[in-house]
C-alpha cells in the first residue's frame, strides 16, 4: 500500500527523508492525501479532502488547524511537543537582552549616524547615554505557561541569576519535575504580573488565552516592565500594549509576531516569527511529526496527538482494526459483537478515551474485510474506521 502525504510550508529534508519512497508519495500538490504535514499554514479555510486520515504539525502550536472540526470527524491531529523548545528558548533569551539593553534602538541609532573620525566618535559617546540598560541578576522574570518552552526559559533565566516566578494551572508532572527547585509558583496570573520586571508568555492560543494580556492586566504590571511574546500574536491586545508604551508604563514589547499596527512603534521590537527557525528545530520537528504520522497510517498507533489519547499497541500477526468513536458506553461491545458475527477472533485490544473522544485498536486473527469495516462505521457514535492489513501483507 502506498500512502499519499500533502505538505504545506517548507518541511525540513530530514523529515521528508523519513518517509520510505517505496511506501509514500509526498509533495505539495498531492491529490487525495491520506495525511497532511504542515507548519504554520492556515488550514481553517482550506478544503480538506475526505481521504485525509490524519494531520501532523511539524511544530508546537496547532491554532492554524481546525482541531475541533477534525475531532468531530474522528481525525487525529499530531504535533511535535518540545522539538523546537530549545530554539525558542534561545530567541527568548535574545529578546530579554534586547529589551533590557535597548539593542534595537541602539542599532538604529548607529545606522543613522553620520560624520567621520572624531565627530563620529563624539556622536557615539554622546548618544550612548540614551541606552543605559538593566542587568539580569536579581531581576524577577514571570513565565506564563511552564510547558516545553516556558520550563526551559524559566531554568535558563534562573541560571543567569534571575529570580523566576511561574504560573501554569495545568502544568504536567513531567514538566514540573524539570523545573529548577527554586522557581516559585504564582497563585494567579495577576499575582505574577504584579511582581515581575519581565513577563514571558508561553501558552497556546486558545479561546481562554485570547488577549490574555489586555489593558487591565497591563495596569497590574509595575512601571517599565518588559513584555516578551514568543507564543502567539493573539495572546496580547495590541492596542493595550501600544497605549501603555506611549504612556511610558510598559518598558518594551518584544514579540515574534510583527503586525502593521506594531511597525515602527517606539518600544516595540518585532522579529519575523523566527522562534523555531533553526536547522536543528526544523529537523527535530519534521522528524517527530513524520514519525507520528507514519505510526498512525501504518499501524493505527497514536502518539503525540492534541485531540486523541495516546494509544500504542505492538503488532500481532494478523490484521488490525482502528476505531475512533464518541466516548459513550457500549462502543467496544458493539464493535466486538460485529467482529464475532463475522467470525473474526480478537487477539489483542486496547481502548483509551480523552474527553469526548475514544479510540480502540483491535488485532484479529485474520483481516477485517471492507464490508465488516462498513458495518462498524454504521454503528451510532463511530466516527472513523480503518482496516489495517497484517504487517507481512503490506506491499
Ligand atoms: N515563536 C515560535 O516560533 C514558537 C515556536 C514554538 C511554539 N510557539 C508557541 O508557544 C506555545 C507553547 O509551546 P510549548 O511547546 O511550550 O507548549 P506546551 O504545550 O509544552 O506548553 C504550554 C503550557 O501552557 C499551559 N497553559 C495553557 N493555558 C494556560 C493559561 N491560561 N495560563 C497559564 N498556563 C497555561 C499548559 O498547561 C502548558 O503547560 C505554542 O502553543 C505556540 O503557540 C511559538
Ligand atoms: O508553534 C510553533 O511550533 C511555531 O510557531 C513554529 O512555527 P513554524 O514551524 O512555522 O516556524
Amino acid at each position: 500500500m502506498v500512502f499519499r502525504i500533502r505538505t504545506y510550508n517548507n518541511i525540513a529534508e530530514a523529515g521528508l527523508e523519513a518517509f520510505p519512497r517505496s511506501q509514500y508519495e509526498v509533495g505539495a500538490s498531492i491529490e487525495q492525501p491520506d495525511g497532511i504535514l504542515v507548519r504554520s499554514a492556515n488550514l481553517h479555510q482550506e478544503p480538506l479532502p475526505e481521504t485525509v486520515q490524519a494531520i501532523a504539525r511539524a511544530g508546537a502550536g496547532v491554532n492554524n488547524i481546525p482541531v475541533e472540526k477534525l475531532s468531530e470527524q474522528g481525525i487525529p491531529v499530531f504535533n511535535a511537543p518540545g522539538a523546537n523548545a530549545n530554539a525558542v528558548k534561545e530567541l527568548v533569551l535574545a529578546g530579554l537582552f534586547m529589551g533590557f539593553r535597548h539593542i534595537a534602538p541602539a542599532l538604529a541609532f548607529v545606522a543613522e549616524l553620520s560624520g567621520e573620525g572624531e565627530t563620529f566618535e563624539k556622536a557615539v559617546e554622546a548618544g550612548k547615554k540614551r541606552f543605559v540598560g538593566r542587568e539580569l541578576p536579581g531581576r524577577r522574570l514571570g513565565v506564563v505557561g511552564l510547558g516545553a518552552i516556558g520550563g526551559q526559559v524559566a531554568n535558563a533565566a534562573r541560571a543567569l541569576g534571575m529570580e523566576v516566578v511561574g504560573y501554569d494551572p495545568g502544568i504536567t508532572v513531567e514538566h514540573a519535575w524539570r523545573l529548577a527547585s527554586d522557581i516559585r509558583q504564582a497563585r494567579s496570573l495577576d499575582e505574577l504580573l504584579a511582581e515581575c520586571d519581565v513577563v514571558s508568555l508561553h501558552v497556546p492560543l486558545i479561546e481562554a488565552t485570547r488577549e490574555l494580556i489586555n489593558e487591565r492586566r497591563i495596569a497590574v504590571m509595575p512601571d517599565s516592565a518588559l513584555l516578551l511574546n514568543f507564543a502567539r500574536d493573539g495572546l496580547v491586545r495590541r492596542s493595550a500594549v501600544l497605549a501603555a508604551l506611549a504612556e511610558g508604563r510598559l518598558g518594551a514589547y518584544v514579540t515574534d509576531f510583527p503586525h502593521p499596527e506594531l511597525q515602527g512603534q517606539p518600544g516595540v521590537v518585532a522579529l519575523p516569527h523566527l522562534g523555531a527557525s533553526t536547522g536543528e528545530a526544523e529537523a527535530n520537528s519534521a522528524v517527530l511529526a513524520v514519525q507520528n504520522l507514519r505510526e498512525f497510517l501504518e499501524h493505527g498507533n497514536i502518539r503525540n496527538s492534541v485531540n486523541f489519547p495516546d494509544v500504542v499497541m505492538p503488532r500481532t500477526d494478523g490484521g488490525r482494526l482502528a476505531v475512533a468513536n464518541a466516548n459513550v458506553p457500549n462502543m467496544v461491545g458493539q464493535v466486538g459483537t460485529t467482529l464475532a458475527e463475522a467470525g473474526l477472533n480478537i487477539v489483542d485490544l486496547l481502548n483509551r478515551s480523552r474527553g469526548e473522544l475514544a479510540y480502540t485498536l483491535i488485532d484479529v486473527d485474520g483481516e477485517v474485510a471492507p464490508d465488516i469495516a462498513g458495518r462498524i462505521l454504521a454503528i451510532d457514535g463511530v466516527l472513523k474506521v480503518r482496516s489495517i492489513p497484517p504487517v507481512s501483507g503490506r506491499g
